[in-house]
C-alpha cells in the first residue's frame, strides 16, 4: 500500500472518529438547521430553498423603539441625540444592556463604537457583522439608524430562538456618530474603523460649536481615556467576511410601490463644504446700499448658486443642500460682517458631483468680486466616493427575501450610511424597509412594526446565510 494511500485511509479514519464525537442527534440537529438556513441541502447540489418560521418579538421591539426615543434632548415625538451628550450615553447603556440580554459579549473601542459578538462554531474565521447608529440630528425621528441597531439585536434573538448555530461569528455594531451634527463629519465611527488617517489626525484638533474638543467630549462620555492616537480604532481590511445594514429607506419608493424590501446596490457619494465670507458690516440704518459689503447677501447668493449648479448638472441624481447658514453678529439692525455656510452635495456619479463642487467654488470667488467681501474659508470637509454593494451580499438578501415570500426591489441609497465605509473593509450590502411618505430627519419619520419585522427577518436569514459561507 503506497504511503499516499496509507495517509488517505488514516485521514478518513480520523474524520469518522471526530464526527462520532458529536452525538448523532446533535449532528442531525445542526445539519437540519444549517440546511434550512443555507437553503442548500448539505448532501445535494444547491437548488432547494425552504424558509423556516423566524419568530420575532415585535411587541418587545416596538417598546424598545419607544424607550430608546425617550433618550432625547428635544420633546416627543422628535428625537435629538447628539454624540457624547448625557442622552447619548444613557442610550448607549440601554443598547449595551439589550446586547447582554441577547447573550452577546460586548466591547467598545476608544471612540465608543460598540461591538456585540456571538461566537460561531469556527470563531477563528472572520465574522459577519451588521449594525447602524443611534445618534440623531436635532428634531429628527426615532427610526433612522435605530432600526439597524435594535433590529440587529432582535435578528440575533430570532436566530437563537430557532436553534441556529452560526459557523462564522456574528457581530452587531453600534457606530459612533453617523450624523455630522456635533463635529461636522458624517460616519465618524465607521470612517475611523475603515482606517482614515486624515480623520485620526484631524480629530486631535477638532472642536464643536461650543469649542469643546473631540477628545474632551469623548472622555466626558467615558471614552478615549489616556489615548491621543486614534489609529487604535482602525480595523484591518477583511476584518469581517461580510457586513449588512438594515435601515429605513428615507425615501417614498417602497411605500409608493407597495414593496416590502429594498436591496441596495449602491450608496451615493456625499460631500460637505464649509464656506465663510467676511464683509465690513455696519449700521443697518446709516450705511447706504452702494457702500455695503454684506457677508449675509454673499452667503444667500452662494446658496442660490448651489441650487443652480445642481439643477444644471444634467441629472436628477445630483442634489445640493445648504443646511447651515449663520450670520454674525446676527442682529436685525446690523449688516452681517461674517457668514458661515455648510453645504451638502451628493450624487451617485462622483465626477459629476465634483464638477458641481468646482462650480460652487468658482461662484464663491465671483461673489467676493461682485460684493467686495473676503472668502475667508472654502474647505472640503469630506468628499467621499460612492460605494457599490457586494454581489454575494445582494444574493444572500435576495434569497432570504424570496424564502420569506416578501417582495423586493433593487435600488440605490441617496442617503449615506456607515455601510459606505464598511464597504472599504468587507463585502457590504444594505436592506431597506419602507417608511411613511419617505419622511426622515424629521419627527414624522415612521416605520410600521410589520415593516420593521419583515426587515429583521430578512436580516436574520441573511446573517445566517453569510455566516455559513
Ligand atoms: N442615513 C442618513 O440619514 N444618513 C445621514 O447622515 C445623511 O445625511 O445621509
Ligand atoms: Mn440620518
Ligand atoms: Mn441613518
Amino acid at each position: 500500500m503506497s504511503l499516499l494511500h496509507f495517509h488517505t485511509v488514516l485521514l478518513i479514519l480520523l474524520l469518522c472518529i471526530s464526527f462520532s464525537a458529536i452525538s448523532s442527534k446533535q449532528h442531525e440537529e445542526i445539519t437540519t438547521t444549517m440546511e434550512q438556513f443555507s437553503g442548500y441541502s448539505i448532501h445535494e447540489p444547491p437548488h432547494s430553498s425552504q424558509s423556516i418560521s423566524l419568530s420575532l418579538d415585535s411587541h418587545a421591539l416596538h417598546n424598545q423603539f419607544d424607550e430608546l426615543s425617550a433618550f432625547s434632548d428635544s420633546p416627543h415625538p422628535s428625537v435629538t441625540r447628539v454624540l457624547y451628550t448625557d442622552k447619548d450615553v444613557l442610550a448607549r447603556r440601554y443598547v449595551k444592556n439589550l446586547m447582554e440580554i441577547a447573550g452577546l459579549s460586548v466591547r467598545e473601542d476608544a471612540i465608543g463604537n460598540i461591538f456585540g459578538r456571538w461566537d460561531g462554531l469556527e470563531p477563528e474565521l472572520a465574522a459577519v457583522a451588521t449594525g447602524s447608529h443611534i445618534d440623531a440630528i436635532p428634531y429628527s425621528g426615532k427610526y433612522d439608524g435605530v432600526v439597524g441597531v435594535l433590529g440587529a439585536i432582535e435578528a440575533i434573538n430570532v436566530l437563537k430562538r430557532s436553534g441556529f448555530k452560526p459557523r462564522r461569528s456574528l457581530e452587531v455594531i453600534l457606530f459612533t456618530s453617523e450624523e455630522p451634527t456635533r463635529f461636522g463629519i458624517g460616519c465618524l465611527g465607521s470612517r475611523l474603523l475603515s482606517g482614515s488617517e486624515n480623520l485620526a489626525s484631524a480629530l486631535k484638533t477638532t472642536t464643536d460649536s461650543q469649542n469643546i474638543s473631540f477628545l474632551d467630549a469623548a472622555r466626558s462620555a467615558g471614552y478615549a481615556k489616556d489615548i491621543d492616537d486614534l489609529s487604535s480604532v482602525f480595523l484591518k481590511k477583511g476584518a469581517y467576511s461580510a457586513f449588512v445594514e438594515l435601515h429605513i429607506e428615507q425615501g417614498p419608493i417602497l411605500e409608493d410601490e407597495g414593496i416590502s424590501i429594498g436591496i441596495v446596490t449602491a450608496i451615493a457619494a456625499p460631500a460637505s463644504l464649509k464656506v465663510e465670507f467676511e464683509g465690513n458690516g455696519g449700521h443697518a440704518g446709516a450705511v447706504l446700499m452702494p457702500n455695503r459689503n454684506d457677508a449675509g447677501l454673499a452667503a444667500a447668493e452662494l446658496a442660490l448658486a448651489v441650487e443652480k449648479h445642481v439643477l444644471e448638472s444634467g441629472s436628477i441624481d445630483t442634489v445640493g443642500t445648504v443646511g447651515i447658514l449663520e450670520l454674525h453678529p446676527g442682529a436685525i439692525n446690523s449688516i452681517p460682517s461674517k457668514s458661515h455656510i455648510e453645504i451638502d452635495t451628493r450624487d451617485i456619479d462622483e465626477e459629476r458631483r465634483n464638477r458641481v463642487i468646482e462650480k460652487i467654488h468658482q461662484s464663491a470667488i465671483k461673489i467676493t468680486k461682485t460684493r467686495g467681501v473676503k472668502l475667508s474659508e472654502f474647505s472640503i470637509i469630506n468628499q467621499d466616493p460612492p460605494a457599490l454593494s457586494s454581489e454575494a451580499v445582494i444574493k444572500a438578501v435576495e434569497t432570504a427575501t424570496r424564502e420569506l415570500n416578501l417582495t423586493s426591489k433593487l435600488m440605490i441609497s441617496r442617503a449615506y450610511h456607515d455601510s459606505l465605509f464598511m464597504a472599504r473593509l468587507s463585502p457590504t450590502g444594505m436592506i431597506f424597509i419602507p417608511c411613511y411618505k419617505g419622511y426622515s430627519h424629521k419627527p414624522e419619520e415612521f416605520a410600521s412594526i410589520q415593516d420593521v419585522a419583515n426587515g429583521v427577518k430578512v436580516l436574520a436569514s441573511t446573517l445566517a446565510k453569510l455566516s455559513l459561507q
